[in-house]
């Protein structure tokens, strides 16, 4: 934690009074946080990230944390030695992989980000795409991006078909945080395991979400210098595509951040987790942090 006592008492009254006109104008909204495994290895960040949720939440904002972890189900599937492979920044997923990802996120990864939340003074309740019938999904048809005649089979990667955020928005009008793990069920009941970027975007778009926050570690979406991207349109973004700036789980992530922007989603935003109060900074300043995704 900062020592804030180093911050001249005035300066301090300036800072808050600053968050004012952000409080007023998002009450009532929808915050979709994606907080990404990169950016929940350390334990002092964890503990910052919960107090801003419960902090969004107390000021009348009502934020839904979609979380990923794709580092921690690296761990676990190391420990059983397996290795995980990636296509286009999708895990290749049998049926073993599967076992672990659903007990990875559903189980520890949620459970313990319900827990900070909890002992930050939030109500929160975790999810999965079965509870309420959130998250319907088929197997997900994977094309090349270079060539689009060639297909990948990915396993159970799932696609998403539909959202019913019925349960959601129940437990925001009760005044309880949902934390939404990104798994689906298909058809016949099976599960899936779905990018948490591209749960993110979605669900913002079905929640009339005012914002999406995608917290991940990098300060934004980098050139290829290494220069951080401020703003991207849809059009630069398919230059980036093409040119292969964009690689790895930055893809699914600028994917499910433009479908928001395009679909009605105010502001979009890639930003670095391993900030301390990131997501505050971004929400209650007039500071501009990372990259913003724009529709055009
Ligand atoms: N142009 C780019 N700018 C920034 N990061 C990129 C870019 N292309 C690929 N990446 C990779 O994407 C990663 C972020 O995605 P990911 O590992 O899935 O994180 P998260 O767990 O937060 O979803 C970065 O750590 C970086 O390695
Ligand atoms: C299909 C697919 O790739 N699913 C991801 C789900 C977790 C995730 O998205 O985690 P991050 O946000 O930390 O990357 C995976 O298995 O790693």
């Amino acid at each position: 934690m900062t020592d804030t006592t180093l911050i001249a008492p005035r300066d301090k009254a300036e800072i808050l009074a600053q968050a004012l006109p952000y409080i007023r104008k998002f009450h009532g909204k929808t915050m979709v946080i994606k907080y990404g495994g990169n950016a929940m290895t350390d334990p002092d960040l964890q503990a910052d990230f919960a107090e801003d949720v419960v902090l969004l939440k107390l000021v009348g904002m009502n934020p839904v944390v979609v979380h990923g972890g794709g580092p921690q189900i690296e761990t676990a599937l190391n420990r059983l030695g397996k290795k995980g492979e990636f296509i286009q920044g999708m895990r290749v997923t049998d049926a073993e992989t599967m076992e672990v990802v659903e007990w990875v996120l559903a189980g520890e990864v949620q459970q313990d980000i319900v827990g900070l939340i909890n002992q930050a003074g939030g109500k929160a309740v975790g999810l999965t795409g079965r509870d309420g019938g959130l998250i319907r999904a088929q197997k997900l048809k994977m094309v090349d991006n270079q060539d689009p005649s060639k297909e990948h089979d990915v396993g159970q990667v799932g696609d998403i078909v539909s959202i019913d955020p019925g349960v959601v928005k129940a437990l925001q009008d009760d005044a309880f945080i949902p934390v939404i793990s990104p798994i689906g069920f298909g058809e016949h009941n099976e599960s899936y395991n779905i990018n948490a970027d591209v749960v993110a975007g979605k669900l913002a778009i079905v929640l009339k979400a005012e914002k999406l926050v995608l917290l991940t570690n990098t300060p934004g979406v980098l050139d290829k210098s290494g220069k951080l991207l401020t703003d991207l349109t849809a059009r630069e973004i398919d230059a980036l595509f093409a040119d292969g700036t964009i690689s790895g789980g930055m893809l699914p992530k600028i994917a499910g951040a433009l479908d928001a922007a395009k679909s009605g989603v105010n502001s979009v935003h890639i930003i670095d987790g391993r900030v301390p109060h990131a997501m505050l900074l971004e929400i209650l300043t007039e500071q501009a942090y990372g990259t913003m995704i724009r529709s055009h």
